[in-house]
């Protein structure tokens, strides 16, 4: 009897959930793009760019679209070209051919003749389909500008050969200076149709966390205050310059590999501290350098915070007051005058910007407004022993 999950698969990166918060809007744009086309097929070519950072939903989100595409249209496909793995015009045209069941020869022909083969087929089985190009800036820093620009001008080549416009085109990348690569034709030929998919906030990581647990997971073996502390380290901050803020699938692999913990651990709920792990596992470890270089009452408030998580094993966050209180009682045990409230503040704003401890505002209504503080992504028992004997040899104790 599974415990933890009802379908992992559904935390797989390949995996296209049935909802995708946040981007809805992006779709939408897509399929007002494309409506032209899918309406009327051959009637125009339609040609859009979407960029966004790595984890921003580009990929899940032109996928999606093809599910809608087939649905929506008896005579359009959807065609998906990984530009990673396919970094060649000719390796290109012969992932469409496949994808479209069009027999292209795999050698002996250059690019020209392997296009013009790829046009008259399309043109013989009367195929009209919409062909994402996923990461093309692989395709133009391998192969030059040139290659990306043919396709880009298909539209006059279907019109000097008296033909209808068989395909749609989406052009997948981070940023836009693929596009600048380009000659001047093509780039008006390209046209100014950008869809923008900005890096996720903590609460958006938050809500597709939330989604994408509800389908892998075991009712009751995640609690949501789980996936908030996730979505602390994923979602975006103006403050942390970590380039894997506001991707989602960071994010999802985290709760996989918490997932993954939970089950491997025979428990039937995921707990903060297999959030720890998993976060840990994903970065570097313990930063024993940087801990030692934090004042004294720095380290010491950074151990009641540890110590009072340790006390509460089942939340991953504990309210400010009770780390004070924890921290008075530290200092009384090192023998040390405790510092003012106003410095414990200075304190925390400095760890959380070190990225040691992460912060949010109670949820209005449950706990009153107070500050929560959180360890995300270092196992409470290591980091416990580090201070420990880091602030033991302060004292000279
Ligand atoms: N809004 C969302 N809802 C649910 N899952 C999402 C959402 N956005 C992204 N994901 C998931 O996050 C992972 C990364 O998304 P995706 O591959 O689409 O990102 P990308 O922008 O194409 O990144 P890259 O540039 O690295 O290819 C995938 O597993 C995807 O299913």
């Amino acid at each position: 009897m599974p415990r933890i999950f009802k379908n992992e698969a559904a935390l797989t990166p390949e995996y296209i959930p049935s909802k995708l918060p946040h981007r809805e809007e992006q779709l939408k744009q897509l399929e007002t793009y494309f409506s032209g086309f899918l309406e009327s097929p051959g009637s125009m070519y339609p040609k859009v760019v979407l960029i966004g950072r790595p984890g921003s939903g580009k990929t899940v989100t032109s996928r999606k679209f093809g599910n809608y595409v087939v649905r929506s249209s008896e005579r359009v496909r959807y065609v998906h070209v990984s530009c990673f793995l396919n970094r060649t015009l000719s390796s290109v045209l012969k992932d469409i051919g496949v994808q479209l069941n069009i027999a292209i020869p795999k050698r002996g022909f250059s690019t020209e003749e392997l296009l013009k083969m790829l046009l008259d087929m399309v043109r013989d089985k009367d195929i009209y389909a919409i062909v994402a190009l996923d990461d093309v800036f692989h395709l133009v820093n391998n192969s030059g500008p040139h290659a990306l620009g043919t396709l880009i001008r298909l539209g006059e080549e279907y019109v000097s050969r008296g033909d209808k416009y068989r395909f749609g085109l989406i052009l997948i990348s981070q940023d836009l200076t693929f596009r600048d690569q380009l000659d001047r034709s093509s780039q008006s030929a390209l046209g100014n149709a950008v869809i923008k998919f900005e890096p996720y906030t903590k609460d958006q990581i938050f809500e597709i966390l939330l989604a994408r647990a509800q389908e892998a997971l075991v009712d009751g073996a995640y609690d949501e205050e789980i996936l908030e502390m996730i979505a602390d380290v994923a979602g975006v901050d103006e403050k942390s310059m970590d380039e894997h803020r506001g991707d989602a699938r960071y994010a999802i692999d985290i709760l996989w590999r918490a997932s993954k913990l939970a089950e491997m651990k025979g428990v039937d709920r995921i707990l903060p501290e297999h959030v720890r792990e998993a976060i840990k596992n994903t970065l570097r470890g313990i930063r024993s350098d940087e801990l030692r270089m934090l004042p004294l009452h720095e380290k010491i408030f950074l151990l009641a915070i540890v110590r009072s998580l340790m006390k509460n094993p089942n939340s991953p966050y504990i309210p400010f007051g009770t780390a004070e209180d924890e921290y008075q009682m530290l200092c009384e045990q090192y023998g040390q005058e405790p510092r003012k409230h106003t410095q414990l503040w200075e304190y925390l704003r400095d760890l959380n910007t070190k990225g040691f401890v992460e912060t949010r505002t109670s949820s209005k209504g449950m706990r009153g407004r107070t500050t929560l503080i959180s360890i995300p992504s270092e196992p409470l028992e290591t980091l416990k022993e580090e201070l420990e004997k880091i602030i033991k040899g302060e004292l000279g104790t």
